[in-house]
């Protein structure tokens, strides 16, 4: 019997985002069947807002349209094509995936809401980095919940890293604190902090992240080297509000997305890019350890406005 062979990442990446690419087409039926005038214009607009581009986006889409319209057919085909354009130019300087920058060790923070897929993606980074021939340590700083930091021992244990962990309700900065001393001493590369993420009591969370990154920087003034937002894409709007609340709290320096794969609103991605700015360093389109990826832009803007698998 043959086996079905595994999927290539492109494959994953246009099969995760599928759901998004569909709402937009959903939300764009009938809109080619009547003449391309301002109200019509305007409903594509409107089209592209509801598939969460952002209002930026869904305007110079529109522009673009209305500058073309004589000069050639409006069909759903070159709609997506200018979408995919007008997209891979907003996540082209935002594409940046997570380096080693030879600080040894490079403290990598990792910070978001719970169940945003926080443990998840640090053991997806950790093992990204192994591949890449860098020793990795993970430390247990989401001292809050027990089954947090036992959820990371396991992850640790899977792929074959050290941990460092304390018990819970520990102190989250002192652990870190340990964790980079024992990271230094044994000349490991790249030290994966993880932290709680009570959202829900903003004075509590700012206090233990600045107090993490006050410990961190007494031992190197440039640690934490990077701070690494995890946003939920099924969150929808709320990830826009979670890159605010935690960029003022916490100084972030990279988002990672993850759960496209388990949304229609795969177009956050896209304004939460054109609204922040801020370097996106990977994308998770599934649950397996290999579901994780630094993302091409050209691609990625493809699979999200739906043009074909190329
Ligand atoms: N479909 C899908 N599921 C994901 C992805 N990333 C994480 N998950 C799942 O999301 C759930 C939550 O992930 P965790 O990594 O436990 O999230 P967390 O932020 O550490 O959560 P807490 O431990 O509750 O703080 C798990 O069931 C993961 O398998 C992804 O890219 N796609």
């Amino acid at each position: 019997m043959s086996e079905t062979p595994p999927k290539s990442w492109r494959e994953k990446l246009f099969g995760g985002l599928k759901r998004t690419s569909e709402k937009l087409g959903e939300n764009l039926t009938g809109l080619f069947a009547k003449p391309l005038d301002a109200q019509t214009l305007d409903e594509i607009e409107e089209a592209l807002i509801v598939s969460d581009l952002g209002p930026a986006m869904a305007m110079r889409i529109r522009d673009r349209l209305e500058d073309t319209r004589h000069s050639r057919p409006i069909t759903e085909e070159y709609v997506r094509e200018v979408i995919a354009d007008e997209v891979e130019k907003v996540l082209k300087p935002v594409a940046k995936p997570l380096e080693f920058k030879a600080a040894r060790p490079q403290v990598i923070l990792v910070i978001g809401v719970n169940g945003s897929g926080k443990t998840t993606t640090i053991a997806k980074l950790a093992k990204r980095f192994q591949e890449q021939g860098r020793s990795v340590m993970l430390a247990a700083g989401d001292t809050f919940r027990a089954a947090a930091i036992g959820q990371l021992k396991v992850w640790a244990e899977r792929i074959g890293v050290p941990i460092v962990s304390g018990k819970e309700g520990g102190d989250a900065a002192g652990l870190a604190f340990s964790a980079v001393q024992q990271a230094t001493e044994q000349g490991i590369d790249i030290l994966i902090v993880d932290t709680a993420g009570r959202l829900q009591n903003r004075t509590e969370l700012m206090d233990e992240l600045a107090k993490i990154r006050r410990v961190l920087g007494r031992l190197d003034p440039a640690s934490p080297h990077d701070v690494v937002l995890v946003l939920d894409a099924t969150s929808g709007n709320n990830v826009l509000s979670q890159i605010e609340v935690f960029r003022d709290v916490a100084q972030v320096t990279g988002l990672v997305m993850t759960k496209l794969d388990g949304t229609a609103r795969g177009g956050m991605l896209v304004a939460a890019a054109e609204k922040y700015g801020l370097p996106i360093h990977a994308i998770g389109v599934g649950e397996t350890i290999d579901d994780l990826r630094p993302f091409d832009p050209a691609d990625m803007a493809r699979a999200i406005a739906g043009s074909a698998y190329a």
